[in-house]
């Protein structure tokens, strides 16, 4: 996604919604300190501090760097350190030629920095820049200020910390929440289309090959009217906890319908993952769900073919599940591999 697109294309994909939120807040805190920071030099100029108008000349110059890469390459130039760096020489600087008029700006720089470093890093410079601005304070003003410098920007620091803790930790609970099924802590349908494409992508470039299986509990809906909702629930809840004791760190367990489930086996061909398939049923029919609950399960597995888009490569495991189904479940049905001309021809927005 591209951040800068127009703002009613809202962003399907929280991690992407997220990564777009930290973006726009880089791009506007360069592009408003440009437009304050850019006459500053003039008048700098006119008054013979030609250091500090070089060094906002710098700053301004960093400022456009960094919006013409996030807005042309949607990359960060330098990953936007040098900001805080020129923020607080030139404003230190500017505090010991024009005393309190240079002043003003630390506040600014100082709450600046934790929008745009990481949390730890921003407290860390911070704690430089106060100490930077104590021992100037100390030096170039009257006594009565440096205390009242020293309290105040520590102050400024701790509000603007708080307050950016807690966005980060909202941003990651809101995350997991739009990412996550909440009955099961497996993936949810958001981040499907993303993962697979990856997968793709890793297929066409480096021709490492992925799979997916596809598996769905027998006769569930019995289940539920046998022993209730709750109890299928924690039926949902153990089958994940089953899976998962089975897969990889870098398999991703997705829970995209009802009972069914979707696993993606990353450099995992065909044949594995048809083994993993057989595995992860034998888990489910060998011993008892909620120590009475007897299950079966049905799988599909596909590996991904060459050129196809990832709603093809789903569909046909859609297609081999629902084999398995009609064959009469408790199965793996391999997926058919794509004919050619099939591959690609489905427009990969629909069905997330
Ligand atoms: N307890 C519980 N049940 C759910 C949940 N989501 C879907 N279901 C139920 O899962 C059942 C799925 O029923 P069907 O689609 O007929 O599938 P099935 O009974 O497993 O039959 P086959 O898939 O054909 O073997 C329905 O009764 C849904 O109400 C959930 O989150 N919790």
């Amino acid at each position: 996604m591209n951040p800068f697109s127009s703002p009613d294309q809202i962003a399907r994909n929280p991690t992407l919604a997220v990564l777009g939120f930290r973006r726009q807040l880089m791009y506007h805190l360069h592009f408003w300190a440009f437009v304050a920071i850019a006459p500053l030099i003039l008048v700098q100029w006119q008054q013979e501090h030609y250091l500090l108008s070089a060094l906002l000349g710098l700053f301004c110059l960093n400022a456009v760097l960094v919006i013409a890469f996030l807005r042309f390459r949607n990359t960060y130039f330098l990953k936007g350190r040098l900001f805080p760096l020129l923020a607080m020489i030139a404003a230190g600087y500017s505090t010991v030629i024009n005393g309190h008029s240079g002043l003003y700006w630390v506040y600014p720089a100082a709450t600046a920095l934790f929008f745009l470093l990481p949390l730890r890093e921003a407290a860390a410079s911070n704690i430089v820049f106060i100490t930077v601005m104590a021992v100037i304070s100390f030096l170039y003003l009257p006594e009565a200020e440096f205390w009242r410098i020293v309290v105040s920007l520590s102050l400024t620091c701790i509000f603007a910390m708080v307050f950016a803790w807690l966005v980060g930790k909202l941003q990651q609970e809101l995350t997991w929440l739009a990412t996550t099924d909440p009955l099961t802590g497996c993936l949810n349908r958001s981040q499907l289309a993303d993962i697979l494409n990856t997968q793709i992508q890793m297929r066409e470039r480096y021709e490492r090959v992925s799979s997916l299986v596809l598996l769905d509990l027998d006769f569930f809906k019995t289940i539920n009217d046998q022993w209730g909702h709750q109890a299928g629930d924690k039926v949902l809840r153990e089958m994940a906890t089953r899976l998962r004791k089975r897969l990889r760190e870098s398999d991703q367990l997705f829970r995209i319908g009802g009972e069914e489930f979707m696993i993606v086996l990353p450099e995992t061909r065909q044949r594995d993952a048809d083994i993993l398939a057989h595995q992860l049923l034998a888990s489910i029919s060998a011993r008892p769900f909620l120590n009475d609950i007897k299950l079966t399960a049905s799988a599909s597995v596909a590996e991904v073919s060459r050129g196809e888009t990832w709603s093809v490569w789903l569909n046909r495991a859609d297609q081999a599940l629902y084999q398995a189904k009609s064959k009469g479940r408790d199965q793996v049905v391999n997926a058919q591999r794509p004919p050619p001309s099939a591959a690609g021809t489905q427009p990969d927005s629909a069905a997330t």
